[in-house]
């Protein structure tokens, strides 16, 4: 089974304003198509951790590989490179440009990366909204839609750039349980059809007795 992501001994330090071990000694592979959950109590470091994961935060001890390349140590347009072309985030807040349509805002990281041109980005965009069954709205502005299509829309645009991982923070913590599960499904199919991994911090027991795998975290170590 090819890894997608690994942490080796990962551990961070918070030094104001006191210092504070907050990761340690962290140790986890997510392989292809695994769509892995993290739980843990409020302030237990897993938004620390996704922050090192996602390599939006650089101060850290340890190593990080993502499709078997060492992150750790690359320099900052490297890393946004990265980012920008193998990860796709949702978040609990899904961060859309309101005055933008959906399609725009879809098309936005793949417009970042520049490799494609216009055209094809907005097909790649429709192909996006059709898997997620919102083709319909894509005219509409984001301030028109709602929050369970807002979520949908933003994965879309997490998907845009073939990302191998989705990583999540809270993706479902805003929506009613009905919007939860279109979420949880759309990511389960994503795993199962296209390989995806995901990897999803989450507060929701019943959203993550339902993936593939929890990791359990406790007072910055993983403790299952
Ligand atoms: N910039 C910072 N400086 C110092 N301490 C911090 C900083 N950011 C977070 N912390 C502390 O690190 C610990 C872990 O925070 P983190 O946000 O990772 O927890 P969490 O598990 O994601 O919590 P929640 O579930 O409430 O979002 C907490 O005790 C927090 O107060």
């Amino acid at each position: 089974m090819k890894t997608i992501l690994e942490a080796r001994n990962i551990n961070k330090y918070f030094r104001k304003p006191v210092l504070f071990h907050v990761l340690k000694d962290i140790n986890f592979k997510v392989n292809q198509g695994e769509f892995a959950s993290i739980m843990g109590k409020s302030g237990c470091g897993k938004s620390t951790l996704l922050y090192i994961l996602s390599t939006m935060d650089t101060g850290y001890e340890g190593d990080l590989y993502l499709n078997t390349e060492l992150i750790t140590g690359q320099e900052n347009e490297k890393l946004s490179y990265i980012r920008n072309k193998h990860i796709g985030f949702v978040f609990q807040f899904h961060y859309l440009l309101s005055e933008f349509s959906v399609l725009e805002n879809v098309m936005l990281p793949a417009k970042k990366l520049a490799e494609k041109s216009i055209e094809e980005i907005e097909y790649n965009a429709i192909e996006k909204l059709r898997i997620l069954n919102i083709e319909h709205i894509a005219k509409k502005r984001a301030s028109q839609i709602s929050g369970g299509e807002k979520q949908r829309v933003a994965i879309a645009r997490a998907l845009i750039n073939n990302p191998t991982i989705i990583m999540g923070d809270e993706p479902t913590g805003n929506l009613d349980s009905q919007n939860s599960d279109n979420v949880f499904n759309i990511f389960k199919q994503l795993s199962e059809e296209q390989g995806l991994s995901l990897l999803v911090v989450t507060h929701d027991q019943d959203f993550a007795d339902k993936t593939d795998r929890i990791i359990q975290m406790g007072d910055g170590r993983i403790i299952n």
